[in-house]
């Protein structure tokens, strides 16, 4: 039962100023801190500084903690009432909320801007999945960013229900008979558009190695099983990967040979009886491996590289890889040894993996190139917050122009990256997959390098804006901290960023005509 909140005249509040009586003023709340103050993580001294003892600490309290502290229950019940005849002027964001802090939301949902993309389903589509973040995925990831455990399982549950798994995997034949988000978009419309949101909403739980847990091992170990399966591999795998009820990973880079697939030494050489590979190697970094079931691997075989599907059985072996980011991800170092995986596993032609792997590249990167716009977005919404509450020399940080010529810039690459993302992804929606294939494999590699590039320079500069804070793990610079430690991820997934150069540049060179000329 919520405790009865009395009222108190800002008279009343300051007679309350001493180790006996000790409370405050926030945001036309009274705390009592009496019992509380030796209990502060921030000292009791500053709890009975002259200028916050019985006084509008407001001000005080936001510079130096974040929205969150109030709202926990064990501190939401030191408020004691409320200040007569005022209101709170910082109310509690609700989930599911459009932020209106500028800049924090893609143009597309902001009051009055226009777009030539997103549709009133789109829109709908964002609202509920928003909601769905806010409520069931962001609480989750908060707690296993920390503590390295896997995403819950009621988690994975509650998006299979809506199809959440499903849809990750982009519009397609899969898609057919099932009900997506409770019938909110019919499966033949549900196009790139809607992927994109899905993907821009989960990455806003601001927990990378989550998000990775989050069966970021399926969106890429799945799709050569939807596309090169057989008929009866398929029935056996999807429905339970797309339930959320059996996991699959992408293995191919090794200790020691990267994600050079034309160097991998995991060998699959077939059975005398013809019936069975066997396979013998190892795969690392291999993300969600550590509980994945199955295991959508690259071997070399007698005629070149071949890929298969590996089941979790006899000889096959999972072992967690700390890494710089949370072991939620569940990424792993996995053994096989003479494991026998029937022939009937390999994906596409024998020796023709490299076709199976290039299938979902572009797909794949595009997805990273929504995670990682996003994420920077979320860092430009906690810096223009940061900048504006934080005050120094007297004045908020914001009034210092040093500071908001950096923000100048991480704004500036985060609206272009979104606008070349969106137009990229209306590319998309209008090409055949084969024409994608040829046409968007260059400027999706561009926009990828130019995403994570982008990331890391707003990584560096958040954390000159967020002073200490931006290297410590908890307070107000949490995020950017998470932020700056995790973003090199997305510079080395699906590609390393001068790869991705490269290739952008060489898919340009065969478009070039013979006959320009200066
Ligand atoms: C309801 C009242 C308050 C509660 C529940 C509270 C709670 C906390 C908590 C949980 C922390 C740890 C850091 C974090 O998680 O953000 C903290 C740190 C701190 N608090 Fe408070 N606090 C309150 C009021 C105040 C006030 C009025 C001041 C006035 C100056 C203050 C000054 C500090 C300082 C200096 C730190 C250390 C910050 C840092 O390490 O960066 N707190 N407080």
């Amino acid at each position: 039962m919520s405790k009865q909140m009395k009222t108190f005249t800002r008279e009343e509040v300051e007679k309350h100023n001493n180790e006996g009586s000790l409370w405050v003023i926030i945001d036309a709340k009274v705390y009592d801190l009496t019992r509380f103050k030796d209990l502060h993580p921030g000292g009791a001294a500053v709890l009975l500084d002259e200028e916050i003892a019985g006084q509008d600490a407001t001000d005080a309290f936001f510079g130096l903690h974040r929205h969150e502290v109030l709202l926990r229950p064990q501190y939401a019940r030191l408020q004691i009432g409320t200040i007569e005849d005022e209101e709170e002027e910082i109310p509690a964001p609700k989930l599911g909320d459009i932020s209106k802090v500028p800049y924090a939301e893609p143009t597309w949902l902001n009051d009055g801007f226009h777009s030539p993309y997103f549709t009133k389903n789109h829109r709908e589509f964002q609202a509920a999945m928003r909601k769905f973040v806010d409520e069931v995925i962001t609480p989750d990831a908060l707690i296993h960013e920390s503590d390295n455990k896997r995403p819950n399982q009621e988690v994975f549950d509650k998006m299979a229900a809506l199809e959440i798994h499903a849809m990750r995997m982009g519009p397609g034949k899969h898609l057919k008979g099932r009900t997506l988000m409770n019938g909110l978009v019919k499966p033949e419309e549900f196009d790139y558009f809607h992927e994109l949101i899905i993907t821009q909403e989960i990455t806003r739980c601001k927990s990378r190695g989550y998000g990775d847990g989050l069966l970021g091992g399926k969106v890429i170990g799945l799709p050569p099983v939807l596309n090169f399966g057989s008929d009866e591999l398929k029935a056996k795998v999807i429905p339970d990967v797309l339930a959320g009820k059996k996991f699959i990973c992408l293995a191919v880079s090794e200790a020691q040979a990267g994600s050079d697939v034309f160097g991998l030494s995991t060998t699959a050489k077939k059975s005398d009886c013809g019936k069975f590979w066997i396979v013998n190697g190892n795969k690392k970094w291999i993300t969600n491996g550590a509980f994945a079931d199955y295991f959508t691997t690259g071997c070399k075989t007698d005629n070149g590289f071949t890929v298969l599907l590996i089941e979790r059985g006899e000889g096959v072996e999972t072992k967690s890889i700390k890494t710089s980011y949370s072991s939620t991800a569940g990424t792993a170092y996995v053994t096989f040894q003479n494991v026998k995986v029937p022939i009937e596993n390999t994906l596409g032609e024998e020796g023709a993996g490299i076709y199976v792997m290039l299938s979902n590249f572009n797909h794949e990167r595009w997805v990273m190139c929504c995670s990682s716009t996003r994420s920077q977005r979320g860092i430009v919404e906690e810096c223009m917050k940061w900048t504006t509450q934080r005050k120094v020399f007297g004045k908020p940080l914001i009034n210092q122009p040093v500071v908001r010529a950096k923000l100048a810039d991480m704004i500036a690459r985060v609206e272009s990256l979104q606008a070349w993302l969106e137009n990229l992804t209306h590319q998309m929606n209008n090409m055949p997959y084969k024409e994608q294939a040829s046409k968007l494999a260059g400027p999706i590699a561009l926009l990828k390098m130019h995403a994570t590039r982008s990331a890391q320079e707003t990584a560096k500069d958040a954390v000159q804006i967020f002073g200490g804070r931006g290297v410590t793990s908890s307070g107000m610079g949490k995020f950017i901290e998470h932020y700056h430690r995790t973003v090199p991820f997305d510079a080395l997934l699906g590609g390393a960023e001068d790869v991705l150069a490269d290739l952008g540049v060489r898919q340009a060179m065969r478009a070039m005509p013979k006959e320009a000329k200066l």
